[in-house]
């Protein structure tokens, strides 16, 4: 089977790292600048180099903002039975439609710790795809992480504010977090081991128990304890709760905008 990756910067790069390890598919590159790419990785510059080969799958990895211009003649290089894998956030099947044909489109959401193969990945099949097509992206996405399949598009911008992004959610907070640390008098390298083991700590902690985050949180939560203190501070008039709401939303609302 042979993938075509349309753009190898950070999250297409990414991905082409886990994939690279499906003995089963072969992987071809376009983009102008890319770097460094894992051994037996064809890469081509620019289109036209491509000649006449066809390909099982045609994955869109570049800036949501290029599809239109980037996107068009792509078609020519898609076998009969294959079809074209997007993760650029927001852009509808239709777009990827206007821009290619009536071809079969799959959205894939994936995020950054795919490079770990730690990531999650939503996935929306749009009305085309045949079962063997889904079959084929789901995995390659399995290589990177955790799939959930959504049954409408919507849902997959809505994965996007939550899981895409997400990543960037919690560097910020780890960054905020490292940044109180070194307030409190510990050396950068210090408030660094500090903050990240404890965050990953606690989210392993979590994954691997049944109890719900609210009661793990008051397990940690001593009656007039430090814990107490601190949460007080952090969300005792919900400022956080409505934090991450506006947060997920204002994602959402870009990916809209992507359409
Ligand atoms: N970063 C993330 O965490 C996630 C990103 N995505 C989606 O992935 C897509 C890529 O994002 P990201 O990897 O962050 O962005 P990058 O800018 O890192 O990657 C895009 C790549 O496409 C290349 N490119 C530009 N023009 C062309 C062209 N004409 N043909 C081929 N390649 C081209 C760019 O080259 P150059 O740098 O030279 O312009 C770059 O290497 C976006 O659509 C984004 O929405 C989805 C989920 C998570
Ligand atoms: O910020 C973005 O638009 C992309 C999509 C999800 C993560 N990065």
């Amino acid at each position: 089977m042979k993938a075509l990756l349309i753009g190898c910067g950070k999250m297409g790069g990414a991905l082409l790292g886990r994939w690279v390890k499906s003995p089963e598919w072969s992987f071809t590159v376009v983009d102008p600048m890319a770097q460094d790419l894992p051994d037996d990785v064809r890469l081509f510059r620019d289109r036209e180099e491509l000649g006449s080969e066809l390909f099982d799958l045609v994955i869109v990895a570049v800036k949501p903002q290029l599809i239109d211009a980037v996107l068009p003649g792509y078609e020519q290089y898609l076998g009969a039975t294959g079809c074209v894998g997007s993760i650029a956030a927001g852009c509808s099947v239709a777009r990827l439609q206007s821009a290619l044909g009536d071809v079969s489109v799959i959205r894939i959401m994936p995020n950054l710790p795919a490079s770990i193969g730690q990531g999650v990945s939503g996935l929306f099949a749009g009305p085309k795809c045949t079962p063997a097509q889904r079959s084929g992206v789901e995995s390659l996405m399995q290589q990177a992480g955790t799939t959930v399949w959504v049954d409408e598009e919507d849902a997959l911008d809505r994965v996007t504010a939550v899981a895409g992004s997400g990543p960037g959610y919690v560097f910020e907070i780890a960054r905020t977090y490292i940044e109180a640390a070194e307030a409190l008098g510990f050396t950068t390298a210090q408030a660094r081991a500090l903050v990240l083991d404890t965050m990953a700590g606690a989210v392993e902690m979590a994954r691997r128990s049944d109890e719900s985050v609210e009661t793990l949180r008051n397990s940690v939560t001593s009656k007039n304890g430090t814990t107490q203190a601190g949460l007080d501070a952090l969300n005792g008039d919900g400022t956080l709760t409505e934090l991450m709401r506006r947060t997920t939303r204002a994602a959402y609302d870009r990916a809209v905008e992507l359409r």
